[in-house]
């Protein structure tokens, strides 16, 4: 693949870059572009004021939790980089603005369950070609369905005003929660997508200018922007296509006595696989794997092509077996009977290093283990606790919240979450559970006292001396 500078030289570039000085964001994403380019001006703006408060926040007390992220924001904030709920402002000013705003699973009409929602995508789209009066370069960051930037394209022209033009580029982001700022300081690669015309590539070079601050040029890619839009759905999908397939074998592994991570580490060390996202769980979570999937799945069969919905389909599928199949584990190995007992959930977030919660596993396995009367006690060292509340009553909607609270304890530790609990499920691979102090949690539990390891995390046959009853995922071994 050629670098945008390779790849304008044979193209002969005929427009001039703009050489962008400010730029608009909706979406938290642009801070690191701020600190790493003194000289532009970053506004990130949202319609959300107690986001853009927290951003604010002389404390620092910021609207995620995610590990280098202050030392950006208390580097750039007031320098070069600024939150504020003034849209429009942020739009005028702008020559460039990246639109990364929520694209969520449709909840309802058609495509629900399964398209993306494009009505915040459309809504920043219009409120730009209604604000704008210069020209600007539209920077579809959001992950989108196939042929989005077209539609964007399609509203700002019918909408604008005479002498603003507006380029179209898709530069989909690839970082990964608890890792995003080391993601974003040295990328594998960046992905910009545009027309392959004069007017497009110039806007593309315009943005790999500004990557370029920090990024090595031959890590910034041009490609048309379908393949990119598609490249983004794509690259998810095969990433939680390994975590299926790995999980897979875990049961295959369960039933026969072999080790998945015996597995996993035999088969990654082939140069073709790889080692990387082949770490058997209690099944993938997070804001976009499934999205982004169900998202593929719903394309395909608007192409009309049933056998490729259904391939994509069955990572979600799969996804789904694993966690139902854990919580079994669970009720199987506690004498077939959960009722009236208490489980220590530790971990809430959907992976560690962050305190999001989107699809976390662990909801699923909590709601199941509330359907069998059980008592959960749960401790995260990041999630906040209303945000815990929310999600169960959002998984168990016939539920009120009185009852939820006579069956379910949020905790302030480990050591509180496992008092007096006849098992402790590891639900998110939060490092300081391995440091805790084990044989004082054994004292404090229910005998027999279980462990059940969702995250291959604890290292079992220490546990086992202790004393515990230990079952970790993709081991058939005794207890
Ligand atoms: N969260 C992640 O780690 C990643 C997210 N993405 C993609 O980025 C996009 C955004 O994801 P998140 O940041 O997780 O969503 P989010 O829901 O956390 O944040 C989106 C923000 O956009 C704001 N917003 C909505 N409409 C707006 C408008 N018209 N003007 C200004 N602000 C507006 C909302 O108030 C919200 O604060 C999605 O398409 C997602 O698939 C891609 C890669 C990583
Ligand atoms: O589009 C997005 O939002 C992002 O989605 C994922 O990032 P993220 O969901 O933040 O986190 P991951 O590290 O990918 O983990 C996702 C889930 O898979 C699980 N996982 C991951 C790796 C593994 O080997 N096994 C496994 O079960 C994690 O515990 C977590 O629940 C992708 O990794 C990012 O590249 C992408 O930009």
């Amino acid at each position: 693949m050629e670098s945008i500078t390779e790849h304008l030289k044979h193209q002969n570039l005929a427009l001039s870059p703009v050489n962008v000085k400010k730029i608009c964001c909706s979406g938290p994403t642009c801070a690191v572009i701020a600190l790493k380019c003194p000289h532009i001006q970053v506004t990130i703006v949202d319609l959300n004021q107690a986001r853009v408060d927290a951003w604010n926040d002389a404390d620092f007390h910021l609207p995620i939790y995610e590990p280098g992220l202050e030392d950006v924001v208390r580097h750039a904030r007031g320098r070069n980089l600024f939150f504020s709920t003034d849209v429009d402002k942020g739009i005028q000013d702008a020559d460039l603005i990246f639109v990364s705003v929520n694209t969520p699973t449709k909840k309802s009409g058609v495509g629900a369950g399964f398209a993306a929602d494009l009505n915040y995508v459309e809504l920043a789209t219009r409120r730009i070609a209604a604000v704008a009066s210069t020209s600007k370069i539209i920077v579809e960051k959001s992950t989108v369905p196939c042929r989005t930037a077209e539609s964007m394209r399609t509203i700002l022209e019918a909408n604008s005003k005479p002498a603003c033009r507006f380029d179209i580029l898709s530069n989909p982001e690839f970082l990964a929660e608890g890792t995003a700022i080391n993601d974003l300081f040295a990328p594998d690669r960046v992905l910009i997508g545009s027309l392959q015309t004069p007017e497009g590539l110039s806007a593309c070079e315009s943005l790999s200018q500004v990557y370029a601050n920090w990024v090595p040029k031959d890590c910034i890619l041009n490609v048309g922007l379908w393949s990119s839009e598609l490249s983004k759905l794509a690259a998810n999908a095969m990433l939680a296509q390994r975590i299926s397939s790995i999980n897979a074998l875990s049961a295959i592994c369960e039933a026969t006595g072999a080790n998945i991570d015996e597995v996993s580490y035999a088969i990654g060390c082939d140069s073709r696989i790889g080692p990387k996202f082949l770490k058997a769980s209690v099944g993938f979570g997070g804001s976009c794997f499934q999205k982004d999937i169900l998202n593929l799945v719903y394309l395909s069969e608007s192409l009309h092509l049933p056998e490729v919905a259904a391939y994509w389909r069955q990572v979600v599928e799969m996804n789904e077996y694993q966690k139902r199949r854990f919580s079994k584990t669970v009720v199987d190995t506690l004498f077939n009977t959960i009722t009236g007992k208490r489980i220590a959930v530790l971990g809430f977030a959907f992976k560690a290093d962050t305190g999001d919660t989107r699809e976390s596993a662990a909801i699923t396995l909590i709601r199941d283990f509330l359907s069998e009367r059980a008592f959960v006690n749960i401790y995260d060292p990041k999630v906040e606790h209303a945000q815990i509340w929310q999600d169960l009553q959002d998984a168990s909607p016939q539920q009120s919240l009185q009852q939820l609270q006579k069956q379910v304890t949020i905790c302030s530790s480990a050591m509180s979450a496992c008092k007096n609990a006849e098992a402790v499920v590891i639900a998110t691979e939060w490092k300081e559970f391995k440091n805790i102090n084990w044989e004082l949690i054994y004292a404090g539990m229910e005998k027999p006292a279980f462990v059940f390891d969702g995250r291959l995390l604890l290292d079992a046959e220490i546990l086992r001396k202790i004393g515990f009853k230990v079952v970790v995922i993709g081991r058939g071994e005794r207890l």
